[in-house]
């Protein structure tokens, strides 16, 4: 068999055997294949590199993790559950991208769309709160990215400024899916969750949704009571995320996790003076106790809070606000 060179660059390359017969055999990636730069960021068990393909010379962020760790920690189901999720979410522009996964002795690696922008709450730290306008166009990106997760049958679970990355135009990438939790059937979820009643499907959803809780900050009051997430979830915390980059703050915050999740248990929280009014109605109907009655996405995206912003496509092709 002969190996074209010509195929390199696309990642595939055309077999031809002794008779003659070609095919396409996509061409699994290595270390070898890129030359890695500076470090972005560390996590608990993971180290992300800068790294450019040494044949198309396109950057990406890798997500390195130690096997040894990994195992250890008892994360490989984590693990497996970020790259399975990835690569149902592979067609839209909010989601961080994985490319390849590869292994060798002692690491795992996945490549991903490189952020350069950073995390939001990095940006958000820096100039204090967003104005309207900036809350708006990323609350719009945020949401119709997540909207896109629902449709694939995927709950992040874990949304928060943190995992909102930005790309080089300062547009969003969601990041982070090793705690997402895949639907067993996207088409029966869409029904199940929701369902009459909208509680948390709770189908085929294996064990792990009952072991795993987000970041305190943006927990949604279900997960906390009955330890079982549902799309709904994802929209509370993307209510206290609308709050967070105009107050500046998330909207509950104490002194510990414990009373942390007395507040939200009991919907304790207060908008500043000054907080915009059109803000406030849509935060008011998101940060709901019961689920069933957040607004569902389509009404997020007609609520007047969203009047002026150009909904999908264009979204995503317009200059992103310039933050001030
Ligand atoms: N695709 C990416 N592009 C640029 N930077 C990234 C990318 N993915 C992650 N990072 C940065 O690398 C750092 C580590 O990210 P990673 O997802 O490995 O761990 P984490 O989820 O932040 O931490 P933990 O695992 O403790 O939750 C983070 O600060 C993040 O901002
Ligand atoms: O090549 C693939 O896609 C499948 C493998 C599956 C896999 N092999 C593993 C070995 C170890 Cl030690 C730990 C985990 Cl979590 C492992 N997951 C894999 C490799 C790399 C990454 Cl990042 C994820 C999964």
């Amino acid at each position: 068999e002969e190996w074209s060179e010509r195929g390199a660059a696309t990642g595939a390359r055309q077999e031809t055997d002794a008779s003659g017969q070609t095919q396409t055999r996509a061409v699994k990636k290595g270390v070898k294949d890129f030359n890695f730069g500076r470090t972005l960021g560390e996590g608990s068990y993971s180290t992300v590199l800068a790294a450019t393909d040494r044949q198309t010379l396109k950057e990406y962020a890798i997500k390195v993790l130690d096997k040894r760790h990994i195992i250890k920690e008892k994360k490989v189901k984590y693990v497996n559950i970020e790259r399975d999720t990835l690569n149902r979410l592979t067609e839209h522009p909010g989601i961080v991208r994985l490319y390849y996964t590869f292994q060798d002795e002692r690491s795992l690696y996945f490549v991903l769309d490189l952020a350069s922008g950073g995390e939001l709450l990095g940006v958000l730290k820096k100039i204090g709160s967003f104005d309207v306008e900036c809350t708006r166009f990323y609350g719009a990106e945020i949401l119709d990215s997540v909207a896109y997760l629902h449709s694939r049958g995927i709950i992040h679970r874990d949304l928060k400024p943190e995992n909102v990355l930005l790309d080089r135009d300062m547009h969003v990438k969601i990041t982070d899916f090793g705690t997402a939790k895949i639907l067993a059937d996207p088409q029966r979820s869409a029904m199940g969750s929701q369902g009459a009643s909208g509680a948390p499907t709770d189908g085929a959803e294996t064990d792990r949704a009952v072991s795993f809780v987000g970041t305190a900050e943006y927990v949604s009051p279900e997960l906390l009571r009955d330890k079982n997430a549902c799309k709904a979830s994802d929209l509370w915390a993307f209510g206290c995320i609308i709050y967070q980059l105009l107050a500046g703050r998330p909207p509950f915050k104490a002194a510990n996790e414990y009373l942390t999740f007395q507040k939200i248990l009991a919907l304790d929280y207060i908008f500043p003076d000054g907080f915009p009014e059109v803000a406030r109605d849509l935060v008011e109907r998101l940060l709901v106790l019961e689920p069933a009655n957040r607004l569902p996405v389509e009404h997020i995206r007609n609520h007047r809070f969203f009047d002026g912003v150009q909904l999908g496509k264009a979204l995503w092709r317009q200059k992103a606000p310039r933050l001030k």
